[in-house]
């Protein structure tokens, strides 16, 4: 595995017990789905009452606007939105720069240069980016072509997504150099509840390279 330190994110927790196992092997950042149609979905006031201690707390929004994301940001304490929709600039600007993840979805331009340029598009709007597989939406349990993301040089920080698990992710962090990982799926025991064996199996021989400092 490359030696550079890297953020751990572990996305679509629904339960204390989750988030404590997640807590307990290093993650840096926590998800909170707020999109109604995903089998992960919680609701503002239940995420509210999950206790993430000093690790920063996430929203993934789809479809709301940046007044409904800032109500849910307040009422769930969230630190961070992840506009994992068609959400705009101004939306993005709207809820504050430094509070966003903007989502990107590689498989969407036809070259790493295309993407860059959207990237660069979005710099001054986002503190974090997060490239997912597919073409819209989350949670596909579906890898990127990481090779392809060797050369990016990426204007923000990013997280690699999409279908990060125990088995893949010492070929993904070989293949390409995320300031971050996000997984989801690829740790659950059925959608929506994480296994404590997928998630110590993925994130124990991080260790050595997870003491990422977040400013
Ligand atoms: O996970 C979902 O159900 C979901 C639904 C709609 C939008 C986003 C969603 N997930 C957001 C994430 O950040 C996931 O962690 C990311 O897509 C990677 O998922 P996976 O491929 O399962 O590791």
């Amino acid at each position: 595995m490359k030696k550079h330190s890297f953020a751990i994110k572990v996305c679509g927790i629904t339960r204390q017990s989750d988030l404590s196992t997640a807590m307990g092997m290093g993650a840096h950042f926590c998800g909170f789905i707020f999109h109604p149609g995903s089998p992960r979905y919680i609701a503002p006031s239940r995420a509210a009452a999950l206790d993430s201690a000093l690790i920063r707390r996430v929203g993934v929004f789809v479809n709301q606007n940046a007044e409904e994301i800032m109500d849910i940001m307040k009422t769930a304490r969230l630190e961070f939105a992840q506009l994992h929709g068609a959400h705009s600039l101004d939306c993005a600007r709207r809820i504050g720069p430094e509070k966003v993840i903007r989502v990107l979805w590689p498989d969407r331009y036809e070259s790493v240069d295309a993407l860059q340029r959207e990237m660069e598009l979005w710099a001054d709007s986002c503190a974090w980016f997060l490239l997912d597989a597919g073409s819209q939406g989350g949670g596909h349990g579906v890898s990127l072509d990481w090779t392809s993301l060797a050369s990016l040089s990426s204007p923000r920080p990013w997280f690699l997504a999409g279908g990060l698990s125990s088995a893949s992710l010492n070929r993904a962090l070989e293949q390409c150099s995320p300031d971050g990982i996000d997984l989801n799926s690829g740790v659950e025991a059925i959608p929506g509840q994480k296994s404590p064996q997928k998630l110590l199996a993925a994130l124990k021989p991080l260790t050595p390279y997870t003491p990422y400092h977040i400013a």
